[in-house]
């Protein structure tokens, strides 16, 4: 795979603290994935992550994307509030090693970051690292999904 094939249908979203940047990586990775699905928000005026955290989680649930990113101003409140919906395994990644990381062994399925914690150029590394990424089923990682699945099911 080339840098510039990044086939994945990828669900973006954050609130205004995460707006500049969410607008800097919508038209940076518009034309590297197959398809961009932009959940908002749509300009800087106060909003809530966590709405976008269901938006973004309801494009994967539905098989409509493959992947999400959830911008706010650092990456917690919307981790904090993906995590609590079935399904979406999200982390806040400030560094490439994790998110390649956590795709190949966590399945994780949604990347976060903080617009007010890193800039452009290394966000557009990190995003690349987490699209480029697979999950390696091998046994142990499985069998601690399983268990992450089975917390889901209590
Ligand atoms: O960064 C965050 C804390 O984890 C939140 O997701 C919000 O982006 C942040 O709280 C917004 O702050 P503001 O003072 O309302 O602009």
């Amino acid at each position: 795979m080339s840098d510039h094939e990044l086939p994945l249908r990828l669900a973006v979203g954050g609130d205004h603290a995460g707006f500049p940047l969410k607008e800097l990586v919508t038209k940076h990775f518009s034309d590297l994935v197959i398809e961009l699905i932009d959940c908002g928000t749509h300009d800087d005026s106060p909003s809530d992550y966590p709405d976008f955290a269901v938006e973004v989680a309801e494009k994967i649930n539905s098989g409509q994307a493959d992947r999400g990113l959830l911008i706010c101003g650092s990456g917690v409140g919307v981790s904090v509030a993906a995590n609590k919906i079935t399904g979406i395994r999200a982390a806040i990644c400030h560094d490439t090693y994790s998110a390649h990381q956590g795709v190949e062994h966590d399945d994780m399925n949604v990347l976060c970051i903080g617009g007010r914690i890193i800039g452009s150029a290394l966000a557009f590394e990190i995003i690349k690292a987490f699209l480029s990424a697979r999950y390696t089923p091998e046994e142990r990682h499985a069998r601690r999904l399983q268990k992450i699945v089975a917390l889901e099911e209590e």
